[in-house]
């Protein structure tokens, strides 16, 4: 289990550039399944989720050579199918959530996949259950291996036909995993209620520039017209609105004065809404978003019936669930107070128990809501001990521990790296005290 020292107190100052986006990584990685052409990936970002889907990859016999840092060549012409067959697949494959997005590529150009157990933040159920009913509408049987939890699914002799089908969630990767199977099938594919963040659009637009018929990108009505077979093509990944948003709440927390370098402005969607709505200061610099020092803090903007100003998470173009454990801790130490409404998952808010213990001042009202007290910086949180239970809230205690009085530990930053590339080199550049000590 890794462990990082972090001195809190400090204000940070400089410049940070963000990585490539984890989410769109994981699927523009399984995408490279769908030809035996060459693919180059530019921006992947080096962190350890992505690094295992990479080394599934190459478990499977798809070729991977480093071109430089961030870009790599993939060439899948010589698969072992068997692989996916074996205890290795079930093992590895299960350390991650984004191994669950290689059975729509094997679908649809082979016939045939399975999904081991999935991995990935223990934040409440995640059902698969949109995957699959994708996938039988397109023909596709199913079977499921009850005790081991491996899934499986085979195309009819003549292949996948494409059909009409309303997804009962616009789930993110269940959408990425139909849309791999249908642009193989036989004729057209309409998926209605479609996730439609920006990791699809771009793994949309990879498709389409490989020979794929996509139209609707960035809807939640995708049409797919399948085609035999898909080309070579060189895709660079957008950088991770996700990663982004930490950035933007590390530096309201910390008083601290930074530039965002090439956010990619036009796909950050309400981001930087939401946080105004914290009453941060954000301006847009031509392509960077720069933050001042909150020397004075920054205060809780009221709904226009002047009713608790209220943050929840809703599917794309909706507010990513992925940000509200950050706009938590930022709203400790706000002037007023918010309720943090988490509408997907229902294990995403317990670390607050960790807030409290540094002071700040949150009822957690169910597993979904949260309501913070801002301190308004009258009070400084105070230096834990504490472990991470998932990458956000990881992140969200990083962060917490980086305006802190004193010297916090924070255990399992296995969690943080699934998600964060080389986070203490990078924080240690603008002037955050932090160690890897374990
Ligand atoms: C590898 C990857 O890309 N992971 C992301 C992906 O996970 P993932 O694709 O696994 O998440 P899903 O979109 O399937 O669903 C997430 C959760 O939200 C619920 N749900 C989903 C859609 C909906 O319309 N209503 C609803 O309540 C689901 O029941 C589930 O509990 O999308 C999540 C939701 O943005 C993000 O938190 C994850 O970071
Ligand atoms: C929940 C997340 O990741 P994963 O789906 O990989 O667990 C996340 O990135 O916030």
């Amino acid at each position: 289990m890794g462990t990082f020292q972090i001195e809190g107190g400090h204000a940070l100052k400089g410049e940070i550039q963000p990585q490539g986006a984890k989410n769109e990584a994981l699927q523009i990685l399984c995408a490279v399944l769908l030809t035996s052409e060459k693919v180059v990936i530019n921006n992947i970002p080096d962190i350890l989720d992505v690094n295992k889907l990479i080394h599934l990859l190459k478990q499977l016999g798809v070729k991977v050579e480093k071109l430089k840092k961030g870009s790599y060549a993939f060439q899948a012409n010589d698969l072992d199918l068997d692989y996916m067959k074996g205890e290795k697949f079930k093992e590895e494959g299960s350390g991650l959530r984004g191994s669950i997005m290689i059975v729509g590529p094997m679908l649809g150009r082979f016939g045939h996949g399975y999904i081991p157990r999935p991995g990935g933040d223990k934040i409440g159920r995640r059902r698969l259950d949109t995957h699959f009913e994708g996938f039988i509408k397109l023909g596709a049987d199913f079977r499921y291996n009850k005790e081991e939890r491996f899934y499986g699914v085979e195309a009819p002799k003549d292949g996948l036909k494409g059909t009409y089908m309303l997804l009962e969630e616009a789930s993110v990767t269940g959408t990425a995993n139909i849309v791999m199977a249908a642009v193989l099938a036989k004729g057209k594919t309409t998926i209605y209620n479609a996730a439609c963040e920006p990791y699809l659009q771009q793994l949309c637009k990879m498709l389409n520039s490989m020979g794929a018929k996509i139209t609707g990108v960035g809807s939640n009505l995708l049409e797919i017209e399948g085609v035999a077979s898909l080309g070579g093509c060189t895709h660079t990944i957008l950088p991770d609105m996700i990663e982004i948003g930490s950035w933007i709440g590390l530096a309201a927390m910390t008083k601290s004065e930074i530039t965002i370098k090439n956010v990619g402005w036009e796909h950050l969607g309400l981001i930087p809404t939401t946080f105004r709505k914290l009453g941060i200061n954000l301006e847009k610099r031509g392509e960077d978003i720069y933050i001042p020092a909150h020397e004075n803090g920054y205060e809780v903007q009221s709904f226009i019936d002047g009713s608790i100003m209220s943050i929840s998470d809703a599917p794309w173009p909706g507010f990513t669930p992925d940000l509200l454990s950050i706009m938590l801790v930022v709203a400790t130490q706000a002037k007023g107070d918010v309720l943090i409404h988490q509408k997907m998952f229902e294990s995403r808010l317990f670390f607050v128990d960790k807030l409290i213990d540094m002071g700040a001042k949150i009822i957690l009202c169910d597993p979904h809501r949260a309501t913070v007290i801002g301190h308004n910086f009258e009070s400084q949180l105070k230096a834990t001990t504490m472990v991470s239970p998932d990458i956000r809230a990881g992140i969200s205690l990083l962060i917490a521990a980086l305006s802190a009085k004193g010297t916090s530990i924070i255990h399992n930053i296995e969690q943080i790296d699934r998600g964060y590339e080389n986070i203490e080199e990078r924080l240690q550049a603008i002037g955050a005290k932090i160690k890897r000590v374990a």
